[in-house]
């Protein structure tokens, strides 16, 4: 018996492998989301938004040239249904001619825009930030001539009077643009998972397939319904055509979630809002305000993409962070990061009184080391060294490369004897080291903070102590206090 995950995997499988079902499903699907438009549809071909556009957006960037000819099926067959509906008293052949021009008018510019963007995100020339710009900006346009052409057909075919044209290309083209803007990547994501080779792949830097929302989300959403109902609501109180503009607040919640979840959670809740706000306009009457809503829609559904962004860049600066703070070769910290933190150890342990130690120590003779064994066996060597080190401190401590083969040790809350005790214990560890047989040995200096001290002052005086341990003949800890006594 197969279990419902064997289930699930059969049926995805069965998907992925059969051109004619996957098209099949894409017409079902086409029809049942122009429906959904018809929903919230305010006028004569103008709804609040158009969610079959983004669909056959979706489906033209994620199966390319074979999603045309389930979606002219699907554009035709509407039309037909639309001439026997509305009963427009058109003959079969009339209506399937005028559903062929209908479907290639509203196709062919959404397979230029989807084309664009699928070729830019292809050929890897542009940023996220740019290809999501791309998008909107060739979104806008192309919806544009979908619109005119669409139109055009209407009047020829005679489903639309000339007249009519001024006062509806405007909602119909927002609206269009609001279907694909909102809707198609959502659509897109849920089309390549049936889909064996996409045409089209963002996932993977876009976190598209994550389907596990935080454990915040469901509040984010809230928030997002809370804010659609009370500002709608207030509209439909007040009837101040000012106060339908409470709606692009909702800028603010989207955003939230577009930097704090995955990119499949950030165009689900724009469907939903989006859906929420066609729905309430049709529900609560607000057919006055329907362009402030339409326009609502697409400032904040390209405000949120955008958004899309924002994770993916910061994931960018944490990693660019991450390798300014450590030292390539050794994985200890890099000199700027050490310089860092050494300043704000020092801030905390003159504020507090407490303690605070140096260490600088170099490998004795590592020219020869490089010289005689070569460049590779000098790295291995300060691997080694470095390793070494990292195993004699706390978590507390910390240690840095701040050039060649000299390390510096910052020890907080430690006096200069427990220091010199670290630093002999290291001393000794490097003694036993063997790398190839060849042996190492360091020279440390060790100095404690004072009052009024800063890092420049402290480093001078671990500095001038390892100068002493070398010129005493090497392979030993020297103290600033011993230092300066003698
Ligand atoms: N293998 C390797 N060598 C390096 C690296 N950075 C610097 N060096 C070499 O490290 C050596 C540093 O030598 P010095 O500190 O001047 O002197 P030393 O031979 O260690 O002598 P003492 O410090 O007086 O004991 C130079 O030969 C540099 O070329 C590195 O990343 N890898």
């Amino acid at each position: 018996m197969l279990t419902s995950d064997a289930l699930r995997r059969k049926v995805l499988n069965g998907f992925k492998n059969s051109t004619l079902l996957r098209s099949g499903v894409l017409a079902l699907m086409w029809l049942m989301v122009w429906q959904l438009g018809r929903l919230v549809e305010y006028t004569d071909h103008a709804s609040v938004w158009f969610p079959a556009a983004g669909l056959t957006y979706a489906a033209l960037l994620i199966m390319g040239f074979s999603a045309v000819l389930p979606l002219m099926l699907a554009g035709t067959l509407i039309t037909v249904w639309t001439g026997q509906y509305y009963e427009l008293g058109m003959s079969l052949e009339q209506l399937l001619l005028a559903g062929g021009l209908f479907s290639v008018a509203h196709i062919a510019p959404y397979y230029l825009g989807a084309s664009l963007v699928s070729w830019l995100a292809r050929s890897n020339r542009l940023s996220l930030p740019q290809l999501i710009i791309t998008f909107l900006v060739s979104t806008a346009l192309v919806s544009l001539a979908a619109t005119f052409l669409v139109l055009g057909v209407l009047i020829v075919t005679s489903m639309m009077p000339e007249s009519a044209l001024s006062s509806t290309w405007l909602p119909f083209w927002i609206g269009d643009m609001a279907g694909v803007i909102v809707l198609a990547p959502l659509f897109a994501a849920l089309l390549a998972l049936v889909h064996a080779k996409p045409n089209f792949r963002l996932d993977g830097y876009l976190g598209m397939r994550q389907y596990r929302p935080s454990r915040e989300y469901k509040f984010k959403l809230l928030t997002v319904v809370t804010m659609i109902v009370a500002s709608m609501l207030l509209a439909d109180y007040s009837q101040a055509p000012e106060s339908a503009f409470a709606i692009f607040f909702l800028a603010v919640p989207h955003m939230w979630i577009a930097c704090s979840e995955s990119a499949f959670f950030n165009t689900l809740s724009l469907a939903i809002s989006s859906f929420l706000i066609a729905l309430l306009v049709h529900v609560l009457g607000l057919m006055e305000y329907v362009m402030v809503y339409q326009f609502a829609i697409n400032v904040v559904a390209a405000n949120a993409l955008f958004g899309v962004a924002v994770p993916a860049l910061t994931a960018d600066v944490r990693k660019l962070r991450r390798k300014v703070d450590t030292d390539s070769l050794t994985r200890t910290a890099s000199r700027e990061h050490m310089l860092l933190k050494a300043e704000s150890e020092i801030h905390r342990s003159q504020t507090f009184d407490l303690p605070l130690s140096l260490v600088v120590f170099d490998i004795d003779h590592f020219k020869l080391i490089n010289d005689q064994h070569g460049h590779s066996v000098g790295d291995d060597a300060l691997k080694a060294v470095s390793d070494v080190a990292r195993q004699c401190l706390r978590p507390s401590d910390m240690i840095g490369r701040f050039g060649g083969d000299e390390f510096v040790l910052l020890l907080p809350r430690t006096i200069e004897e427990d220091a010199e005790h670290i630093a002999d214990r290291i001393r000794m560890g490097l003694e036993e080291l063997k790398l190839n047989g060849l042996r190492i040995s360091s020279s440390f200096g060790v100095a404690q903070l004072q009052r009024g001290d800063n890092f420049s002052g402290l480093f001078q005086r671990a500095d001038r102590a390892l100068y002493q341990a070398k010129k005493a003949g090497r392979n030993r800890v020297m103290s600033a206090m011993t230092d300066e006594a003698s």
